[in-house]
């Protein structure tokens, strides 16, 4: 469980006061700007912040850096790769220890099956597209809090994880981070797409010019909430008990 009180980072994000459950993934919306990487930064203790964040009960200023790094995992948007690096190589560098047995051989090939990697592995950084690096990426940090190589393992936290992901990969990635959860660990993402938000989301945050704009269960994800905060006017469609909000680009009476 992670606790916030009065999280905030200079101008750009908060004060947030907020519990995120273990065993639930909860998504993180918000327009551009509006402060989900640097709260995520902040609660991961990556970037100086007021106020105050608990990772169950012990204060995050107060743990080790050592100790912290064992506890959680965190994907940054945008990771410099040293491009002469492997695939496999880079996925070695998320085992808890770094001692490759066969318990963490077993969990990349578990990954490896959900996010396609096999045949990455062998290929340098530099030669692989930016969805391939990202799929490796989250690997990596799913493998550095899997419990069953790192049992102390509290908290994985991405920022935006989805980011150059095709549906395949981006689904395979949200059923992970379910998996995760599920686990026990407290699972927290930032996500453009409102309606995976919606279809994956235990517990939604959205931000909103660095505030908390509304947080509950996907149902918070109302058109007008959507509306109002990403300023776009929105449609709701309804079919098979599934809602879906699209954006209305307003050219439709223009086109043929
Ligand atoms: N290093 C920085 N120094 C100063 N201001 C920053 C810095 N990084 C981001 N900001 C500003 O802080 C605000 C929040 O940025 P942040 O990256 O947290 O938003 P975000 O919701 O993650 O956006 P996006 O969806 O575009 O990734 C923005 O106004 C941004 O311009």
């Amino acid at each position: 469980m992670l606790t916030l009180d009065a999280l905030g980072v200079n101008e750009r994000v908060g004060p947030v006061s907020g519990t995120l459950e273990a065993g639930r993934l909860t998504l993180l919306v918000g327009p551009n700007g509006s402060g989900k990487s640097s709260l995520l930064l902040a609660a991961a203790g990556l970037l100086e912040a007021e106020g105050q964040v608990e990772l169950d009960g012990a204060l995050l200023d107060h743990l080790e850096l050592a100790e912290l790094a064992h506890l959680r995992a965190m994907l940054v948007q945008h990771s410099v790769l040293p491009a002469g690096l492997k695939g496999y190589e880079l996925l070695a560098l998320g085992v808890p220890g770094g001692e490759v047995t066969e318990a963490a051989c077993e969990q990349m090939a578990v990954l490896s099956g959900f996010l396609k990697l096999d045949r990455l592995y062998a290929r340098p950084l530099s030669a692989l597209s930016g969805g391939e690096q990202q799929r490796l990426l989250i690997a990596k940090t799913l493998l550095q809090v899997s419990p069953a190589l790192n049992p102390d393992a509290r908290l994985l936290l991405l920022d935006e994880p989805l980011a150059g992901l095709d549906w395949q990969h981006q689904l395979a990635t949200l059923r992970l981070l379910r998996h995760y959860a599920g686990l026990g660990l407290t699972v927290v993402a930032s996500i453009h797409d409102i309606n995976l938000a919606a279809q994956f989301g235990d517990d939604i945050w959205c931000l909103h010019r660095g505030r908390l704009a509304a947080r509950g269960g996907p149902e918070v994800l109302t058109p007008e909430l959507v509306a109002e905060v990403f300023e776009v006017r929105v449609t709701l469609l309804e079919q098979d008990g599934r809602r879906l909000l699209l954006p209305d680009s307003g050219e439709t009476e223009n086109r043929q």
